[in-house]
């Protein structure tokens, strides 16, 4: 076992400096073995140990890098070690992938690669098997890539190309589903390279000019009028972000919850509710619409810390927060515009969250149906007749998407409405009558909408 867990925070002065691939290799271990989250484990760990700059970002390269190619990593670790991956230590397979990451994907020396592992190998799994380390390396780097990925292929498209982009089979086919096959490559290429940090300058608190300036010139968003592009840095460090002027928001993100404030509605325009609001993301930017137009929000989160995280998103705006179930929460027909942020599989941001594609599993979408659909009709409950439902998944799946919406509409008292703000400021984000934006056409995640008007009594 490593001795990650053993390692005591020391002093400011005399902490102990440790290499970044040994940092990458601990992250990588607390996501293994601990199932730990890379964008949490690793800030924490870079900090413990006094790693900044060009150490950090190797470091991160290398966690982030790693994790999200591990499937084909092991792929081809079994190859060349002619033994089922799953027969070895887990500490071993960690530190052959973080070795075999850098022979096939980095442009560091093979030498360099295979010594660095093997130490690493001896220090925090076990001399016994430096040995077989070393050997299995030299066997990964005696072939490049694309070799690799040639010699696994089985001549089944799908396989093929989950292999070479680093994808379970089964997402790649959810996707292909939506996408069709010509797109799916870039869709998938899309998904191994880190986007950069999108910010949402709130209306009405923070002009975008001035969040860009801020920001050390971060270029404003393509396509929401509030979205700046943060290059590098830690968000949290902006002043703007501390005080709440503005937020850490995908762009998409932001399109789709300013959609629901963009369609047109007739009559009353005051009551909001966004039934799924937890981390706040949506309700602190609709909060800021809704301050600039007279109207108030109720947010409703089911889990209590993540429901104060929206009371602090949404500080100082006409947003009142509820910890409460979605699926019981409010008065019937009392709402004008309503969010469903569905929980969901989350595969449209995959390239977030680097060990995301391999936990998931297709049952875990069969599982979340029966919820998606029943905060949707709540959502329909809630509103009033004419008022205005947008529901929202960070998928592009289908059964979650419009597989879900489709039943909803079965039982009529609603209708789909065309979400024409949107559609008019994205080219190519109409998916048949919803809204589907993709990371390789749009350069944000791959938010799904329907907008729905509530026609009757429901
Ligand atoms: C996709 S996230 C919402 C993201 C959020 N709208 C934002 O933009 O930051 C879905 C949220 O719904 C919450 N949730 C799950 N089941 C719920 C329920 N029955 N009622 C209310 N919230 C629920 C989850 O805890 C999660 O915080």
């Amino acid at each position: 076992m490593s001795d990650k867990r053993n390692r005591k925070r020391a002093p400011e002065n005399d902490r102990p400096k440790v290499n970044p691939r040994r940092v990458a290799f601990d992250a990588i271990n607390a996501v293994t073995a601990d199932n730990a989250y890379a964008n949490l484990v690793l800030p924490r760990m870079l900090a413990e140990t006094d790693n900044s700059g060009r150490d950090a970002a190797l470091a991160t390269e290398l966690t982030y890098g790693t994790l999200r190619s591990l499937g084909t990593l092991e792929a081809i670790l079994a190859a060349a070690s002619g033994r089922e991956i799953r027969q070895l230590q887990q500490d071993l397979v960690d530190a052959l992938c973080l070795g075999a990451y850098q022979l096939l994907y980095m442009r560091i020396p093979a030498h360099a690669a295979v010594a660095t592992t093997v130490s690493l190998v001896k220090a925090a799994v076990s001399p016994r098997v430096s040995g077989l380390a070393n050997a299995v390396l030299r066997k990964v780097a005696a072939k490049d890539l694309e070799q690799w990925t040639e010699e696994l292929a089985t001549g089944d498209r799908l396989h093929d190309l989950s292999l070479r982009y680093a994808h379970p089979q089964w997402i790649s086919s959810e996707f292909e589903s939506v996408l069709g096959p010509e797109e799916l490559p870039a869709a998938l290429a899309a998904d191994n390279v880190a986007p950069p940090v999108h910010l949402c300058a709130k209306p009405g608190r923070i002009t975008k000019g001035d969040l860009s300036r801020e920001s050390r010139g971060g270029g404003h968003g393509q396509w929401s009028p509030y979205a700046v592009y943060m290059p590098s840095g830690d968000p949290g460090r902006l002043p703007a972000v501390a005080t709440g002027l503005a937020h850490v928001q995908d762009e998409g993100s932001q399109l789709v919850a300013l959609q629901l404030a963009e369609a047109s509605l007739e009559g009353s325009d005051k009551r909001w509710i966004d039934l799924c609001a937890g981390p706040g993301g949506k309700t602190g930017l609709l909060g800021a619409v809704a301050a600039q137009r007279g109207a108030a929000i109720d947010a409703v989160e089911i889990q209590s810390h993540r429901a104060e995280l929206v009371s602090k998103a949404s500080r100082g705006l006409p947003v009142t927060v509820h910890t409460g179930d979605g699926r019981t929460f409010g008065k019937a027909g009392s709402a004008d515009r309503v969010l469903v942020d569905a929980p969901c599989s989350g595969l449209g941001a995959l390239r977030r969250r680097p060990e995301a594609r391999w936990r998931k599993q297709r049952s875990d979408i069969d599982d979340l149906v029966p919820l998606q659909r029943e905060l949707l009709v709540s959502g329909l409950r809630l509103a009033r007749p004419g008022g205005i439902v947008a529901y929202v998944t960070c998928s592009p799946v289908i059964a979650e998407t419009e597989a879900v919406v489709e039943s909803v509409l079965k039982d009529g008292g609603a209708e789909l409405v065309r979400p024409e703000w949107l559609l008019k400021r994205v080219p190519g984000a109409e998916r048949g009558e919803f809204v589907q934006l993709w990371p390789h056409r749009h350069g944000t995640d791959a938010m799904f909408l329907a907008l729905l008007r509530k026609t009757g009594n429901r």
